[in-house]
């Protein structure tokens, strides 16, 4: 039979494309408008009913977006000669989820995603006659308990409410986003989210930053290792195995800053850790927004808008169920931009309110963008902006001038090192963490990790990259991946990796601009117009350059380098592998099959290999 579908002739006139584009941005904004608030209502009330309302006007605006994309291919975009109109045509399969055409599908998905989100914003661990929410009960009790195996309760005790009931859940999100993401002519859903960085060498070149970073952190972690076996004995954490991963501060591991004092370089300097002095001086969660939107106009950056204030959430409310995981959200109308957020009175908290201002500030900046450039420059872009902020604000000098800090600022080289460690913690304990997350995920999406492996190859990546092991015994009836957020919450990870990598270079940017000479890790650009000036001019691009471009803006350069990084903990490092090396700390660790064995025992190969080093010793000594 004659083919009966007659192709259609694409349109080639580019004044039609662009009324096209401006209809598209109109009814953009109306359906992002109507999915935010929807969500915002959901997440600030959990209720059956909220949970139908955000599952609704997410398939609206699922709609909307695979309509737009299946209208915008009757365009022959490559006739076009303005780069902007082909960027934003080419944004246009930019829809994820809403790639699923089987509606019973696409709702399904849907109400996966919302139950996943649900089970996590709701767990709760049984204590006796209580019942431990995650913040702030367990996020309090991992940063401050020193009780070991108090701490292997709060942590086994996460994963128990919350991982076996989301395993499943999981496993038929992964199949259902991938068809979805294979719709929009993807491999998987990795090959979708790396695609977001328009770089073929991604993965390569996040392999190179990590090879530069990571003898950093092998002494990081030596050290560490070293002096949380002095604390907690010898017996739970030998010189030579993986770190027990409860003992870090963190439910994750993650980040290691509460363990601070455990691991402080010189006792008896200034307290840096500001939580205390932040409750004795009465801060609250208003004090703290406010400080903070405070460093951002004092760069000339644009102010929080009425909105803002009057309908962010940032503390938690009384009486109903809630997310309360921080986040920063824009509702697509130019003026309404909010923090949900639980806000406890610490420093930690202090970091994530500057880290969601970042966010909001990059909304407010790229707000007058068409709608598919209001983005980052890349994801990580975004994750890096408050952070970049709040490398200054967390200076000694500057905490001193917002009367954190009281008396004469001591400024001595051991002062120094004892910053740089608590710096170190937060920033470079990060970085195999946030490194591995992706690239368990990226294997879960392509298949080399399959759905009956999930979570021995989760403890494969976290021993191999963070040099950590699970307190007590794991199997596959646990699913430790879903304990953390952005796992469940369907939000990609390898931007938080790149955003630690590409703050210190705005940072060091900044700095420059703002006349900032000496050690790059002492700048505080409060008050620096020039470097607001640097910022601002690169945030207002949003998405609507390719990154390189945006980078140059803020740097001078095209690439992402670590260079800045190690410059900033230059001092530290130094530090570091002379401590190590007094004191006959060696680095890395050995490795163990997390299967076979609940507590760390020394395997074969690593009995074999102990033999071997001490046998060695032994010589080396005789022949000495
Ligand atoms: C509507 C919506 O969802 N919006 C997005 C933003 C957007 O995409 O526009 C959003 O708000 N995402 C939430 C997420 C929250 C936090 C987070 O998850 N952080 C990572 C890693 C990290 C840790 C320390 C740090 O200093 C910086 C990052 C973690 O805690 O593991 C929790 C505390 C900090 C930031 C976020 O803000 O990135
Ligand atoms: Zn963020």
């Amino acid at each position: 039979a004659l083919c009966n579908s007659r192709a259609q002739a694409l349109i080639t006139d580019e004044e039609q494309a662009r009324q096209w584009l401006d209809q598209y941005n109109s009814l953009a904004e109306h359906y992002y408008s109507l999915a935010e608030e929807a969500n915002w209502a959901y997440e600030t009330n959990i209720n059956p009913q909220n949970q139908q309302a955000q599952v609704q006007a997410s398939l609206n605006r699922d709609k909307f977006k695979k309509e737009a994309y299946d209208n915008s291919t009757q365009f022959d975009v490559n006739s076009f000669t303005n780069e902007t109109v082909k960027r934003l045509f080419n944004k246009m399969k930019n829809i994820g989820n809403a790639g699923l055409s089987d509606q019973t599908k696409l709702n399904r998905l849907t109400r996966l995603l919302a139950d996943m989100k649900q089970v996590y914003s709701t767990g709760k661990v049984p204590d006796g006659d209580r019942e431990l929410v995650f913040e702030p009960d367990l996020t309090n009790e991992l940063a401050n308990s020193r009780d070991y195996d108090r701490l292997q309760f709060i942590w086994k005790g996460w994963r128990d409410a919350v991982g076996p009931t989301l395993r499943d859940m999981y496993k038929e999100y992964v199949t259902l986003k991938n068809e979805a993401i294979g719709e929009l002519g993807y491999n998987d859903v990795g090959d979708y989210w790396r695609s977001w960085y328009e770089t073929p060498t991604f993965e390569d070149d996040l392999e190179a930053l990590w090879q530069e970073v990571r003898p950093m952190y092998l002494e990081l972690h030596a050290y560490v290792r070293r002096r949380l076996g002095e604390f907690y004995g010898k017996d739970k954490i030998d010189e030579n195995d993986p770190i027990p991963a409860h003992l870090l501060g963190n439910m994750w591991s993650q980040q290691w800053n509460n363990i601070y004092d455990l691991v402080e370089p010189f006792s008896g300097k200034q307290r840096i850790d500001v939580t205390s002095a932040m409750v004795n001086k009465g801060w609250d969660a208003l004090r703290m927004f406010n400080e903070s939107e405070q460093f951002f106009t004092s760069l000339g950056l644009i102010p929080m808008t009425p909105d803002f204030w009057r309908d962010s959430m940032i503390v938690r409310p009384e009486g109903r169920e809630v997310v309360c995981y921080a986040s920063a959200w824009d509702f697509y109308n130019r003026r309404d931009f909010r923090i949900k957020m639980c806000t406890e009175v610490t420093q930690d908290d202090l970091q994530t309110v500057h880290h969601e201002m970042g966010h909001i500030e990059y909304f407010l900046q790229y707000k007058d963008q068409p709608v598919p450039f209001r983005d980052g420059a890349n994801p990580g872009f975004h994750e890096a902006v408050g952070d970049c902020l709040a490398l200054s604000v967390s200076t000694p000098k500057h905490l001193k001038e917002i009367g954190l800090i009281d008396g004469v600022l001591q400024e001595d080289d051991e002062a120094d090192i004892n910053y740089l460690m608590k710096q170190a913690l937060e920033k470079i304990a990060f970085l195999p963490f946030a490194y591995m997350m992706d690239q368990w995920r990226w294997k879960v999406f392509d298949g080399r990790i399959t759905p009956d492996n999930m979570n021995q190859e989760w403890w494969k990546l976290r021993q191999q990259y963070q040099g950590i092991v699970p307190p007590v015994k794991r199997d596959e009836n646990d699913f430790d991946p879903g304990c953390k957020f952005h796992i469940p919450a369907d939000v990609p990870y390898i931007r938080y990796f790149v955003s630690f990598i590409v703050q210190f270079q705005f940072y060091e940017a900044m700095c420059d601009a703002s006349g900032h000479t000496g050690p790059l890790y002492k700048c505080d650009f409060y008050r620096s117009p020039e470097a607001g000036q640097l910022l601002g001019d690169m945030l207002k691009l949003g998405s609507s350059r390719p990154w390189p471009e945006a980078m140059e803006a803020i740097t001078g350069r095209r690439a992402m380098s670590a260079a800045p990084l190690v410059r900033y903990f230059e001092p530290l490092t130094t530090w570091l592998r002379q401590n190590n090396t007094d004191s006959g700390t060696k680095t890395g660790w050995t490795r163990f099959e997390p299967w076979t064995s609940s507590a760390p025992k020394m395997t074969g190969s690593a009995m074999a290999t102990a033999l071997i080093c001490v046998l060695c010793c032994l010589f080396s000594r005789l022949m000495i």
